[in-house]
């Protein structure tokens, strides 16, 4: 089993890049013109059949990897231009030694768009305006140049980090969008949260010989797993029975929304867990045992009601469909306090946050499963302070409801006491109702399954986001919770 990437910030990377350049003893026009060969040697392999170049360079070390890649393509013969954001006087350092190498090379080097050939479909566009030194608002001659990029109708490739997007929290207000993104020496967290997964095409990392031990040395702020370093849950035992499986119950489904918590119901079971409740409001009865007749479904109309079905089992997801009635409210306010773990989603979430339901409950054994919105109001902010910088919300949430938190995105990102990992899961077609409910029922399965909190929340997503992207392979469009069933049964062992 691989072990997770770390993905740092951007001040970190640089930090790497000092202390690579010290440890292989060379200059640092050397490690850019490594990092440029291989951007490069990349873009070559995927578009060596381009018919021409066009490189953006800005006034930093990001502007210098293109000027080296453009004297490379020159070398080539590949017809190559540059658009020069920033003045080439003002070019310091290895930018300006770089951009005198590629003038040396004979690249035409232009200061103004106007004089810039517009893109066709067969001219490659390489964005080196921005890289780990983007800080702050976007300045409106670099915006300029993005929205040029933005309007190319042939393929983009970013040096680094697709320009625009923040390198560590993965907020964009106007970023480039690249077919192709090669990050150099250590991947910052920015690439796989918040928009960086949809900005930066296919992203290859390319580490120039970065020691190992200087990457040790530094706190990543995120560990990324992917399907070779989730921990998965070991083979069944030949004398197994239920009981050894997990009794999970799920509590939600107020009017009109029987179908929720059906859907989390449904995939506990396909999940692996061995026993399945399910609370809801009694006119959801005959549809839950029509649909799913292995599930044990109660017709509860009030908390009091709820209190006998707490005993047994040995993990409770509270929320799918739970809506924000007094029902909704007694029915948490129960579940809440009960003895085992609990998942909690959805509507819960919100009532949480309303503070007049479990007010001040932290708990260590609870997984929160918020979205962006959720988070928002469990934190009492805008839903754009949580997308400015996702990673910081998601441990806000967790240092305020203790537990392990899930913050649900493209690039998901689980909070625990021990750190915050990222899982990049899901895809489009996934942006519908049910998804939710899915994930809710799973992180309950594996938590039924014997596996700590952290790790049923980290494979859940896995599988949950692995299950969406197999049932959406017969189309984006049209792709219903319920296809992901099937899925989730073939991935989970
Ligand atoms: N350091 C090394 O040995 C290597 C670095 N690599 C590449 O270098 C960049 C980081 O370079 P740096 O000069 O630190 O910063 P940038 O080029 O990313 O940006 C600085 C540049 O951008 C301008 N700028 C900053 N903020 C804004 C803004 N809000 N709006 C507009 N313009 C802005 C600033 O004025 C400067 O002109 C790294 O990403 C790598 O690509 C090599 O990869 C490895 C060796
Ligand atoms: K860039």
């Amino acid at each position: 089993m691989d072990t997770p990437q770390p993905l740092y910030s951007a001040e970190s990377v640089r930090e790497l890049d000092r202390q690579t350049i010290a440890a292989l003893g060379i200059p640092s026009i050397q490690l850019m013109k490594r990092a440029a060969r291989a951007a490069f040697a990349h873009l070559h392999r995927r578009w060596g059949d381009i018919g021409r170049i066009q490189v953006f360079c800005g006034g930093g070390n990001n502007g210098g990897d293109g000027y080296v890649i453009a004297a490379l393509a020159a070398q080539k013969k590949i017809p190559v231009t540059v658009f020069a954001c920033v003045d080439p006087v003002q070019l310091k350092g290895d930018a300006r030694e770089a951009h005198a190498y590629a003038c040396r090379e004979g690249v035409q080097v232009l200061n103004s768009l106007t004089e810039l050939d517009s893109a066709d479909g067969d001219t490659l566009i390489v964005d080196a305006l921005l890289g780990t030194g983007f800080s702050g608002e976007l300045r409106p001659d670099v915006g300029h140049a993005i929205e040029r990029i933005r309007k190319s109708p042939g393929p983009v490739f970013s040096v680094d980090i697709p320009s625009g997007l923040n390198a560590d929290s993965g907020c964009a207000e106007l970023a480039v969008q690249a077919d192709m993104t090669v990050t150099f020496i250590g991947r910052k967290l920015g690439l796989y949260c918040g928009r960086g997964p949809a900005l930066c095409g296919e992203v290859i990392f390319a580490d120039l010989g970065a020691p190992v031990s200087a990457q040790q040395a530094l706190q990543p702020l995120v560990q990324r797993y992917s399907a070779t370093s989730i921990k998965r849950l070991s083979a069944r035992p030949v004398d197994s029975f239920k009981n050894l499986f997990g009794h999970i119950l799920v509590v939600g489904g107020d009017n009109g929304f029987g179908g929720a918590v059906l859907m989390a119901a449904q995939s506990s079971a396909r999940c692996g867990a061995g026993l399945i409740s399910l609370a809801t409001r009694p006119e959801h009865l005959t549809a839950a045992l029509t649909r799913c007749p292995e599930v044990m479904a109660h017709s509860v109309i009030s908390g009091q009601e709820l209190e006998p079905l707490l005993e047994g089992p040995d993990v409770i997801a509270v929320g799918p469909g739970l809506g924000r009635s007094p029902w909704s409210e007694q029915l948490l306010a129960r579940a809440g306090r009960a003895q085992v773990p609990l998942v909690v989603d959805a509507d819960a979430l919100n009532i949480l946050a309303g503070g007049r339901v479990l007010a001040g409950v932290k708990r260590d054994d609870w997984v929160l499963t918020p979205h962006v919105g959720e988070a928002a109001r469990l934190l009492g902010c805008d839903t754009k302070e949580v997308l400015a910088d996702p990673r910081a919300a998601a441990v806000a949430v967790q240092q305020k409801f203790s537990g392990v938190v899930i913050l649900k995105g493209a690039g998901t990102l689980v909070a625990h006491d021990g750190g915050v990992d990222l899982i990049n899961s899901g895809n489009p077609g996934m942006a519908s109702g049910g998804m939710g409910d899915l994930l809710t029922g799973i992180v309950a399965a594996l938590i039924g399954q014997h596996l700590p909190l952290v790790e049923a929340a980290r494979l859940a997503v896995w599988l949950h986001g692995e299950a969406g992207d197999r049932a959406a392979e017969e189309g984006l469009r049209g792709l219903l919770a319920t296809d992901l069933l099937p899925w989730i049964r073939r991935l989970v062992d």
